[in-house]
């Protein structure tokens, strides 16, 4: 007799997105999922005390195999529908003060560069952020997780880069390490000391400070086991890191057995596509302006196209060629750059703006905000899918229909019925009056 941390009964529909292992989808393959329909009866999933799930069959196939088990919560799943939990991509969750002004201004027709050049953008967070502790930071980290997690997110990647200096990044490093061991949220954390040239550098300078200062800063903290760091990122662009200098930073990393994953192609068609394939990036974000030969480039080094709606409806900016991605056989994952310029923590949204705006189908969001999102991040031998041996990561709609998450528009909130994170109930709905 065992006993398990979980079991969900009668579901009407477990979406799996994919059942065969898979680490990631593109092509035609973005358009089909694996479902579990119930005709007769529902489907139940068990979760093990590791938090992995454990079965996944039939209610009778279920009550049969683990008549003898006992279980430490059982959920009733009637009229349900399962999913994956969300992972989020690409977010700047770490910072203090807002930009509330600057979302005036932009209303008003300043562009994204306009406001940076002035030394608004990213610098004023940097300011406002070196003048905050880390108490101060991990507070409002926290909060953000939170609302992330209540729309669903269970594994969310996390930049720093509003420090822009050793100290400073470091300081950030550490506040999202804390949010990592304490907050029932997964994460991958990106160092982005590259988010752009801090005040009193030029863009070689800030270069030669991350290769030769930062880096080997924080590899150190790594080695003691104080740090935990995933990803290099640099915002290439014109006017921040050229593709020389964001090559060279990103190759750093790589050194140190970072995954490249960075900001490329948003307000300028700089190749930076073309450089990342080249280098064997894991993701790059944002393509706003990526080229044919770019996409031709990630579709073969099965570099992960990482879509921010967000951004590009908040900045008017032209939208990334979605179709054309995911046509060429590029790997689409979808994220919510949630950060000061574009305040948003919710992937339902995303997913809603990624179908409507830049017609992705239904299912090609989904596949984007799950097994593509965790592949981006190298994480979708854990995450992405309900699978036998993954994590128990999943959402439990109230619903029969996953698709109702996309569809009713900002009321992910009561859709969402509960959100499991390694088979423990970490948030469930507020019911309306
Ligand atoms: N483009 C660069 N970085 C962020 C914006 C960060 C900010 O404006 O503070 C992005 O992904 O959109
Ligand atoms: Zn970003």
């Amino acid at each position: 007799m065992s006993k398990y941390k979980l079991l969900i009964q009668s579901a009407s529909q477990i979406v799996q997105v994919v059942d065969n292992g898979a680490r990631m989808l593109y092509g035609l393959d973005m358009k089909h999922i694996a479902v579990l329909e119930s005709t007769d009866q529902g489907y139940s999933i068990i979760i093990d005390n590791d938090g992995r799930i454990h079965d996944i069959d039939l209610d009778d196939v279920i009550n049969k195999k683990y008549k003898e088990d006992t279980f430490h919560h059982v959920i009733n799943a009637r009229g349900k529908s399962i999913i994956p939990g969300f992972v989020d991509a690409h977010t700047h969750p770490v910072w203090a003060g807002d930009r509330v002004h600057e979302f005036e201004m932009k209303l008003g027709g300043a562009s994204y560069m306009d406001v940076h050049e002035a030394g608004g953008g990213i610098n004023f967070t940097v300011e406002k952020t070196r003048e905050a502790d880390e108490e101060e930071l991990y507070s409002s980290f926290e909060k953000r997780l939170k609302c992330m997690r209540e729309a669903g997110t269970t594994l969310v990647e996390c930049k720093s880069g509003y420090g822009l200096d050793t100290e400073n990044e470091i300081k950030m490093l550490h506040v999202i390490e804390r949010g990592r061991r304490n907050f029932g949220i997964d994460i991958s954390s990106t160092y982005c000391g590259a988010h752009a040239v801090p005040k009193g550098k030029t863009a070689e300078e800030a270069t030669k400070d991350v290769i030769d200062s930062q880096i080997p800063a924080i590899q150190k903290l790594r080695d003691q086991k104080k740090l935990h760091v995933d990803n290099i990122d640099v915002f290439c662009e014109k006017g921040v890191f050229n593709l020389d200098q964001s090559r060279n930073i990103l190759l750093a990393g790589k050194t140190n057995s970072l995954q490249i994953n960075f900001h490329g192609d948003e307000l300028f068609p700089l190749h930076s596509a073309e450089m990342g394939a080249e280098i064997d990036a894991t993701a790059i974000s944002h393509l706003e302006e990526i080229s044919v030969e770019g996409m031709k480039a990630m579709a073969k080094s099965k570099t992960i196209g990482v879509i921010l709606p967000t951004t590009a409806y908040i900045l008017r900016l032209p939208l990334p060629p979605v179709r054309s991605l995911i046509e060429h056989g590029v790997p689409v994952a979808l994220g919510t750059d949630f950060n000061p310029n574009a305040y948003c923590c919710s992937m339902p949204l995303v997913m809603h703006l990624a179908c409507v705006l830049m017609k992705m189908t239904l299912t090609e969001a989904l596949v984007a905000a799950t097994i593509n999102s965790s592949a981006s991040l190298g994480l979708s031998q854990d995450h992405g899918s309900i699978e036998i041996g993954k994590l128990g990561n999943l959402l439990i709609l109230d619903t029969t229909k996953w698709q109702h998450l996309i569809y009713q528009l900002g009321c992910h909130d009561q859709v969402i019925e509960s959100v499991i994170w390694h088979g423990d109930i970490v948030h469930r709905r507020h019911e309306r009056q």
